[in-house]
Formats: C-alpha cells, structure tokens, sequence
C-alpha cells in the first residue's frame, strides 16, 4: 500500500503505509510501482518524495512473505524504475531503513534523514544478502571497504554516520520530509545522471584483492559455518569488479544459494522468536498485555563481583541512577574503581561521556530506604543470600522489588525469608553482564505479575533480551547446559580429548568448546557448586564408588583436574595450558593426555575411537531433551524462549537457530532414535531417556515447532 499525494504544486508525495515498520509486502510493491508510474507520467509532477508513514522509512522485504510464494511486482525492477526515471526522486528517511528499505533508498536519487534515523542492510542477519540491488549500488555510492564493513556485518548505522560515509545527503532535527519535499524542488532540472548509482563506477582502494581476500578471511572466522557472510563478500567483490548489470546477476545467483536454505529458515525464526518472548503469560492468566511494568528510577546493586559490577554497568549505560552497595570500605573502594574504569572505557569506545554522576557507592544498607528495585549479585551462597535478604526486607520501602542474580538457586527459598514475596523476581544476568544480552527473568510461585512484568520492562531498558522462566535448580539455560556438561565428560573417559570435544562443538558453529569455555569461566566455579551438591569433596557418600554418585553414572575428572590446581585460564592451566595466568590462547597439554591415560587404565577403561556426530549428537541431544523436559514441566514456556536463552546466552550458533529449532531440523524422530541408541549403551545415565514430550511429538507425527505448545501438558503458559 503506498499513498499518492501531490505537494507544492509540483511534487508527487508517496508514502508507504504497511504498519508497524512498512515492510514492503507484496501491496506495498504494486502500490509502488503504481504511484511512481503515475507520477512519472502526470506533466505536473516535476520531483518525488518517497517517505513511511507513522515515522518509519521501511523496514525492507516483509520477512513474513518469505515461507511464501513470491507473489506481486518484484523489487529490483521496481527500484530500477525510479532511478532509471527522467524525474528527480528524493528518499524522506526517518526512523528506521533498512535492507530492501535502504535499497529502495539507494534507488532514489537522493537521501534526507532525520537526526534519529537508523540504516543498514542487516540482510546477513537472516541468513540472506541485501538483493535489491544493495551490493552494487552501496559499494557505488560509498566504496568497497565500507560497503563491505556494512553488508558482512549488517549493523544498524545512525544518521550521523551514514551522512560521514555519504549514505544520506542532509540530516536534519526538523521534519526530514519538510527539507525533503523542499528539496525535491530544488534539485528539478540538475543533472540525473552522476544520482544514478548503478551508472557510476565503485571507488576501490588500490590493493583490491588484498582488502577483498583479507576480509573473506575476516569474515570465514566469525561466521563459523554461517554461508550468508561469505554470500555477502562475493556479491560486493562483484561491485567492485564487473559492471554493474552483471554485479546484479551474481547478486541474485547469490541469493538463490541462500534464500531457501535451512540457515536461512534459522536466522529467520530467530528474528521472529526474539520478538516472540517479549509477550510472555502467567498461568494466572496474566501477561505482558495486560500487566503494566512498575516505573523504576533508582536502582540498586549489592555486591561489586565481576557480576554486579556488570550489572551496575549495564544500568548507567541504560541511563539509570545506582546505588551500589558493598559490605566493607575496602571492597566498596575496589569496586568503585574497577566500575568506573569499566564505564570510561566503554564511554571512551562509544566517544561519549561516561556517566559517572549516576553512580553512587555505600556501605550502608539504610540508604536504600528511597530505591525502587535492588538486584541482589553476592556470592552464590544460599545462606548469605539469605541473610542479604531479610536485612533488605527490613530497610527497603514496602513496595521495593528485590530482585536475585542467582544462576540457579531456589527464588522461592529466598522469597520466603522477606515480608514481600510478591515482589521477588531472579534477574539472571549473564557473564559480562554488561556484554552480553540474555536476560532469565525468573518467576517465583509468589511472585506477582507487576514484579515480572517490571523485571521483563527493566532488562529492555537495558537492551537486553528477556526471557521469563520458571523456577527450579539451574532455570533453563543452566539445566540444560548440565546434561551437556555431563556428556562432555563422559566422552573423555571413554577415549575423546578435550581438543576432539571442542573442535566437533566449534565446527558445529559454537564460539568455544565446552572445555575451553570452563576454563574461561573458571573450573574452581563448578567444583564448589559439585562439592555443596555432594558430588565431590567431605560431603560424598562414602558408598558411593568414584565413578557414581545419587544413584547414577559421574565423572570425577574435573575435581580431578581441580585437585591438580588446575583452575583454567585464571591460572593458566585448566583442560589446556595457557601462556600466562589469564591467558587466553588454548594449547593442548600433552599431560592431561597423560593423566586422561591413567585415569582409564586405573577405572579399567579401554579408550575407543569417538567421531564428531558422536559428540555433537551426545552433547547436544542430551541438552536438548533436557529442554522437552523443561517445557514438559512449565519451567520453560515455549521452544522460542529456549532457544534465545541458547542463542543469546550460551552462544548457540544463530544459523542454526537454537537447541529446539534445531532439534526439528535434524528431525525429532531421529533425535528420539539416537538417545534411545546412546540410553542403550549408557543405562547409568537418566538423562538420555528421551524426554515424554518428544515421544508425544514423536508420535504425533512431528508438528512444526510453532505447534509444540499444543503438545504441552498444559499449552497455556504453564509459568
Ligand atoms: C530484498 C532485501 O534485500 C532483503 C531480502 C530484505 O529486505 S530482508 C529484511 C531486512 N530488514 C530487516 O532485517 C529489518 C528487520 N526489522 C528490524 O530490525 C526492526 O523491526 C526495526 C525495523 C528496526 C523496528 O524495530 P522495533 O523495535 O521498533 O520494532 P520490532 O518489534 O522489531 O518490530 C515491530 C513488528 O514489526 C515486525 N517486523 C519488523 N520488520 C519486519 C520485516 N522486515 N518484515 C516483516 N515484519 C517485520 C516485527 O516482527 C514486529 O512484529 P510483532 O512482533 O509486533 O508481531
């Protein structure tokens, strides 16, 4: 749908009207097509404006329209039509343009934005490449190296610097349509030619090559395994080496490699399931439609640990007032120094000030008798949290949220020792919470829906993707990641290397293997969980024989390795040596091959030869029926909140769309065959039975995963 209206006498205004973003569905196109025509025809007009309504530009191709047919006026002939025209076109950007919203853009002539507006061609993604024309005409407009930064990244670039690259022609704070309707009068009469970026050649550094092989490699490394970076390089190579017809015909053949590809059915589902668990529901019946967010002014932090410091940064960046808290001087002063310099050079890569006047340090529990919500972030120590607890129970004004950054320690338990457990939520942030984007929001059976639904509104705020789950030991995402943990070891014991684990895991698209991502973390973390648990240390039952505990199959070999000193990279040794005490470059150590040795001789144990499918499969299986079971009993609302936990917290690949996603991918009926297979071979390990719900599936022919919550025991909200 586009609007035709004629402004100033001679100017034709059409606007795109497809709420919210103005996508440009199949109407929008044929609207398009036909206002420009008609435009084009009428002697009156002499220039066009093109703008969006409701203050967005447009937010490219309707992704919906893609499962689909392809059905009305395509779009790059429809671009094409509007620069090739003898009429001076001009683009009234505000809000958001962005892929085939910035393409039709680049068709235009040229481009007015707003101070506010944001750009780009995220194409990437979505498992895609900008194919309106957008690897040819960009890299036209502002050369090949920037072009390629922008396309094999896909990041969203403001109006500022999009007017430094020479994306947009003027910024204006005022009205950018007003200047551009103002301006389309100008430019009547000036010649069109130079406007039209498919006729002008691409500005090229000297070394072509050199930059283009140099970011092919830049970009094979981040992508692990994704096809559409790649796609991306060789449609801008195109730009940059044929002329611009034949640049376009390599751009759709690219395309044409990507559009229908399960990567790209992935990166898609992502796009829609973050937005997805945003509108969560209570089995009460409440839900974020009808449970408004508390407003939150003054915020608090107890604890100045690696997490609570992130946690404070997180909340000035979001423009927040702090207080946080310590429960002694020196600790407070440590705090407050390390806190600080984390914010000056974050302000210093964002070349903005750092924020510092929000920021309040105390010792003193009573200065928070005026804060809205505290996040609790002390050790993870049930008693101490406890106690934390009560004594914020008694100082904080009545109707304060006292929130828990706990991993996966029982909220009900913390609740219960306050008057207010009404208002208690988990706020799980993950580690560099200032970083990274996942958010558990976790809901207590008391807690009431106005406490989720500020804790949801408050991690937003922060840019974070929220995700509300329920409670037990580990939430979602640490369940889950257990089983996965457990497998890894096993599979050591039985003839892997940590090297062998972790190279199948990053082949399959993870930034790190299992074990270089504890030794990042730290082994002595899970240690002292695995000691309070019983599993290793004072408390282990004495009948239990090494390799069992609680009945069923354990691996000792990470106490093991701890009782070796070895601690990871903090100390530069862990599952691999590491040059210095936080080193971060894993090599393999030919002693833990050794003592992997010894290990199996002395528990009898002949090593046998263990491919990549056997590791993939027995990790990630194992995790994923972990997750049908979380959905089975409510602690997990759907399989798209699991898999932005995975995708935003454990860095499961996004080209593969989440552990759930992925397990219907593969195809259910064979992630039912091959626990069954592994269950066989290992009875002592509960955990790869395959989950109630995935036999339901099973053996309800396997639902698309936007059907699974019928097979739920209880479909609606079970939180
Ligand atoms: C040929 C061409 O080369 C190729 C092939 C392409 O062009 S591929 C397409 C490339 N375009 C993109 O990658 C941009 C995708 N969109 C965004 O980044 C953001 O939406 C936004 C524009 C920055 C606005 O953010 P927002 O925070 O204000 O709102 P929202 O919550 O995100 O979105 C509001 C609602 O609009 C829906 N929506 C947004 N963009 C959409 C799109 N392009 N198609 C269909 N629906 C879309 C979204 O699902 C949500 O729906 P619901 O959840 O309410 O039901």
């Amino acid at each position: 749908m586009a609007r035709y209206e004629q402004v100033q006498g001679t100017v034709a205004l059409i606007t795109l009207t497809n709420p919210p973003v103005n996508a440009l569905s199949a109407a929008v196109r044929l609207g398009i097509t036909e206002t420009v025509t008609r435009a084009l025809r009428d002697p009156e007009v002499k220039s066009m404006v093109i703008c969006g309504e409701n203050g967005v530009f447009c937010g490219g191709a309707d992704i919906r329209e893609f499962a689909k047919p392809m059905s009305g006026p395509p779009l790059v002939p429809m671009i094409a039509a509007i620069e090739e025209g003898e009429k001076p076109v001009v683009a009234a950007i505000e809000g958001a343009a962005f892929g085939g919203g910035l393409e039709l853009a680049l068709g235009c002539h040229y481009r007015i934005a707003h101070s506010k507006a944001r750009v780009g061609l995220p194409e990437v993604t979505l498992g895609l490449l900008p194919a309106a024309g957008g690897t040819q005409r960009l890299p036209r407009l502002i050369g090949l190296a920037p072009a390629l930064d922008l396309i094999t990244t896909g990041r969203h670039v403001t109006a500022q610097e999009a007017l430094k690259l020479g994306i947009v022609d003027q910024v204006t704070d005022q009205s950018a349509l007003d200047l551009a309707i103002q301006f389309a009068q100008q430019v009547v009469g000036q010649p069109l030619l130079p406007r039209k970026l498919s006729t002008r050649q691409t500005p090229c550094p000297p070394d072509v090559d050199g930059l283009l092989e140099e970011t092919m490699a830049q970009v094979k490394q981040r992508a692990r395994g994704a096809m559409a970076p790649i796609a991306c390089v060789q449609a801008v190579r195109a730009a940059a080496t044929l002329p611009y017809q034949a640049g376009m015909q390599k751009e759709q053949e690219l395309m044409a490699t990507l559009f229908h590809s399960s990567q790209a059915r992935a990166m898609q589902y992502c796009f829609f399931a973050q937005r997805a668990v945003g509108r969560w529901s209570l089995s009460s019946g409440a839900h974020s439609g009808n449970s408004k967010p508390r407003p939150v002014s003054k915020v608090a932090v107890i604890g100045l640990g690696t997490m609570g410091r992130g946690i404070t940064v997180a909340l000035v960046k979001a423009g927040m007032s702090v207080l946080a808290v310590e429960t002694n001087k020196k600790q407070l002063e440590i705090g407050k120094q390390m806190v600080s310099a984390m914010l000056k050079h974050d302000a210093q890569k964002r070349n903005a000030t750092p924020r510092l006047d929000l920021l309040h340090f105390t010792i003193d529990l009573l200065e928070l008798k005026n804060t809205d919500l505290i996040i609790e972030a002390v050790f993870e120590d049930m008693a101490l949290k406890k106690q934390v607890f009560k004594e914020l129970s008694s100082v904080c004004k009545a109707d304060a949220f006292l929130c828990t950054n706990t991993s996966g320690l029982d909220v009900d338990e913390l609740a219960a020792v306050t008057k207010r457990p009404e208002l208690v939520v988990g706020m799980h942030f993950f580690a560099p919470a200032h970083v990274m984007k996942l958010l558990e929001v976790v809901h207590g059976s008391r807690s009431s829906p106005e406490a989720v639904a500020t804790a949801m509104h408050l991690g937003k705020r922060l840019g974070k993707v929220s995700v509300l789950v329920g409670n037990c030991a580990g939430f979602v995402g640490n369940r889950m990641l257990k089983p996965y943990l457990e497998q890894a070891n096993f599979l050591l014991e039985e003839g892997a290397t940590p090297e062998l684990v972790d190279g199948a895991l990053e082949e399959f698209g993870f930034p790190m293997g299992v074990f270089k991502m504890s030794d990042l973390s730290g082994l002595d973390v899970g240690w002292r969980i695995r000691k309070e648990a019983g599993l290793t240390g004072p408390n282990v039952d004495p009948r239990d024989p090494p390799r069992r505990r609680q009945g069923r199959r354990y691996s000792p070999l990470p106490d093991l390795v701890c009782e070796q000193g070895r601690l990871g990279q903090k100390n530069g040794r862990g599952w691999y040596l590491y040059d210095k005490p936080g080193g971060r470059v894993a090599t393999p150590d030919p002693s833990i091959h050794k003592f992997l040795e010894e290990y199996r001789i002395k528990h009898g144990i002949s090593p046998r030869q263990i491919d990549r499918q056997e590791v993939v499969e027995r990790c990630l299986f194992a995790l994923i029926n972990e997750g049908f079971r979380s959905l089975d009993d409510g602690i997990a609302a759907g399989p798209e909140d699991i898999d932005m936990i995975y995708v935003f917290g454990y860095g499961w690949p996004r080209h593969r769309g989440g552990p759930m996603f992925y397990a219907g991918m593969v195809g259910l009926p064979r992630v039912l065959t091959r626990l069954e297979h592994y269950r066989q071979a290992h009875p002592e390990v509960p955990h790869l039975e395959p989950s109630p719900l995935l036999r339901r599936l099973v053996a309800s022919g396997s639902p698309p995963i936007n059907k699974w919550r019928d097979f739920l025991q209880r479909p609606h909200s079970q939180l």
